[in-house]
């Protein structure tokens, strides 16, 4: 199935059909899109996107309901063709929707925007998923609005009131175990405590994720924080197979991202010794020969790495102040944090990727 490709709206549409359903431009020519802009309406203003779906479905096959930025309040509504998005627009558009809890919804097209040219994205060449079935990496799973806009909120405010530490482009903040960025491991023998209280409704939450296993072992111990400032990422790695087992969490708050995920076929794509993630010391670009899948993290997700995803797939965060989405250009917001939480490891790891595998080198 291909992907939804959408944008914000054409700032020429005027907003709400023409007599005959169909939108019109500023300059009066029809335009049409099987995908709308919808503001005053998602997660932030407490419609949950299945609820968004249900209401739109009366009009024709909703493809999916999707952020259309960070702000919770506007999605992107992507029909599988345009007259049914022309029905909705002339039927929903400036009226107070009454399954909706009563919002006014406001409503244009969204139309597909050109990538521009001037934009330094190497994402800009492949489909970027937004589902995480879409990349057929095994063991890769994304939950959207894993925590409400007010948990998220309540969770930047905890970490914002302590200390951080600042790396040269990012700050990080620790828990249960230091991480050391020399050695990407931690001290297994120097316990900082509990993870901290803030953390214990995303642990709960975590307890009954989809996807996991009766034996999948969810007693995480150590949170790491990170705040990326917008253009800065992360270089392409593997979590350290000797540090960390099991299955790894990552809740992205305040703003989205895209993550790439790459499977390079003769073994591990290793950093120069001494360099670390915060640095692109190697250009990954050089590197070639691996097999290549983007999704899109919108804030509030949760992603989950287990099996292959976990331990044969490089991850890495592209150091863009810009990502392409299937054509639409998404600004990384001001900031974005994100929540890993991890299991530190007792014993050496025993699997079954032994050339990505540092137990086993
Ligand atoms: O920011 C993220 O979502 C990922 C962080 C990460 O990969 C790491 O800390 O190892
Ligand atoms: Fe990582």
């Amino acid at each position: 199935m291909g992907l939804p490709r959408f944008g914000p709206p054409n700032p020429k549409a005027v907003v709400g059909g023409g007599a005959d359903g169909q939108a019109k431009t500023m300059a009066n020519q029809t335009i049409s899109s099987p995908n709308l802009y919808v503001a005053n309406c998602g997660s932030a203003v407490g419609l949950s996107h299945d609820a968004i779906a249900s209401v739109f479905a009366t009009f024709g096959t909703v493809r999916g309901v999707y952020a259309a930025d960070d702000s919770g309040a506007r999605v992107i509504v992507s029909y599988d063709d345009d007259s049914a998005a022309a029905a909705a627009l002339t039927a929903l558009h400036g009226r107070a929707c009454p399954q909706l809890a009563g919002r006014t919804l406001h409503i244009r097209y969204s139309m597909l925007q050109p990538s521009p040219s001037n934009v330094n994205s190497n994402s800009s060449s492949m489909q970027v998923c937004l589902f995480a079935s879409e990349t057929a990496i095994p063991g890769l799973y994304l939950i959207p609005d894993f925590v409400t806009p007010h948990e998220e909120q309540e969770l930047l405010a905890a970490v914002d009131a302590r200390p951080w530490i600042s790396l040269a482009k990012r700050r990080v903040q620790h828990y249960g175990y230091q991480f050391c960025y020399q050695t990407r491991n931690v001290n297994a023998k120097q316990h900082l405590g509990e993870l901290p209280s803030f953390l214990s409704p995303v642990l709960e939450r975590i307890t009954s994720f989809p996807n996991l296993n009766d034996a999948a072992d969810v007693s995480l111990d150590q949170l790491t924080v990170n705040e990326y400032p917008p253009g800065v990422g992360l270089s392409p790695h593997i979590d350290t197979h000797s540090a960390f087992e099991g299955l790894i969490f990552s809740l992205s708050l305040a703003g989205p991202c895209i993550m790439e995920f790459r499977r390079y076929e003769q073994g591990a794509w290793f950093l120069k010794a001494g360099s670390s993630i915060d640095t692109e010391s190697e250009n990954p670009e050089n590197c070639t020969n691996f097999s290549r899948r983007a999704i899109y993290l919108p804030p509030r997700s949760m992603l989950l790495l287990s099996g292959e995803a976990r331990l044969a797939w490089h991850h890495y965060i592209p150091h863009h102040k810009i990502d392409i989405v299937n054509d639409s250009v998404i600004k990384r917001s001001s900031r974005r944090v994100s929540f890993t939480l991890r299991k530190v490891r007792t014993g050496p790891c025993q699997c079954l990727f032994p050339q990505y595998c540092d137990s086993q080198r």
